[in-house]
């Protein structure tokens, strides 16, 4: 089996990224099997800067081929907050429930059709002694007034896919991984890069 790095620390996209990339082949290592990988800083002010610094930090670390993902959601109706610190919204210690609870209140007041929102996902793949690509992924919602379901992390529970008539949290993982902004942009780098991931 092939092995492919993905140069994150979180668990849900560790776990999607495995169930993605296992059918295809790949065996899917993550900065969750290794001890003592520092944090890449994310001092980029887009999601393909910042997805560009992980990628190439961890690349030139393990001098390997690395996958990294910068993601976050992006809410209209706040100025596209929290966009790129949607990891740490509410606080450093990157909370998923304080984060959730955070958008909500800045939300409250605002009606169905202006809570419109999406996912968005850039992909940097770095390559020893090659130029890094990226590509982008984002998948449209709306943002509910409370949580729903139980699956995904992070911001799935309020995050309402309209054509599904459900939550990414009530989506299956295999449902989320047909629709998600995650599985969008691996799809793009399939084709960017097919002998990469062919
Ligand atoms: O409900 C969600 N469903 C998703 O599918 C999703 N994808 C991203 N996010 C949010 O955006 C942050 C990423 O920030 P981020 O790209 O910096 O990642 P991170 O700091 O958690 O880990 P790392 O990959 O940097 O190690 C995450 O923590 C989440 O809050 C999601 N929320
Ligand atoms: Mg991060």
């Amino acid at each position: 089996m092939k092995e492919v790095v993905i140069a994150t620390k979180n668990s849900g996209k560790a776990k999607e990224f495995e169930r993605m990339l296992r059918p295809r082949g790949f065996e899917v290592k993550t900065l969750l099997d290794f001890d003592d990988i520092e944090d890449v800083e994310e001092t980029g002010k887009t999601f393909e800067e910042n997805a560009i610094l992980k990628a190439e930090a961890i690349s030139k670390l393990f001098g390997k081929i690395v996958i990294a993902d910068d993601s976050g959601l992006v809410v209209d109706a706040l100025d596209g907050r929290p966009g790129i610190y949607s990891a740490r919204y509410a606080g450093e210690a990157k909370n998923d429930e304080a984060n959730i609870d955070k958008v909500l209140e800045e939300l409250v007041g605002v009606n169905e059709e202006a809570r419109t929102a999406r996912f968005c996902c850039a992909l940097a793949v770095a390559v020893p002694s090659h130029e890094t690509k990226t590509v982008f992924g984002t998948c449209e919602g709306v943002i509910l007034q409370e949580r729903r379901g139980q699956y995904g992390f992070g911001y799935d529970p309020i995050f309402y896919v309209t054509e599904k008539r459900k939550t990414m949290a009530e989506l299956t993982p295999e449902e989320k991984n047909q629709i998600s902004h995650r599985s969008l942009a691996l799809r793009k780098l399939e084709e960017v890069l097919p002998d990469l991931l062919g």
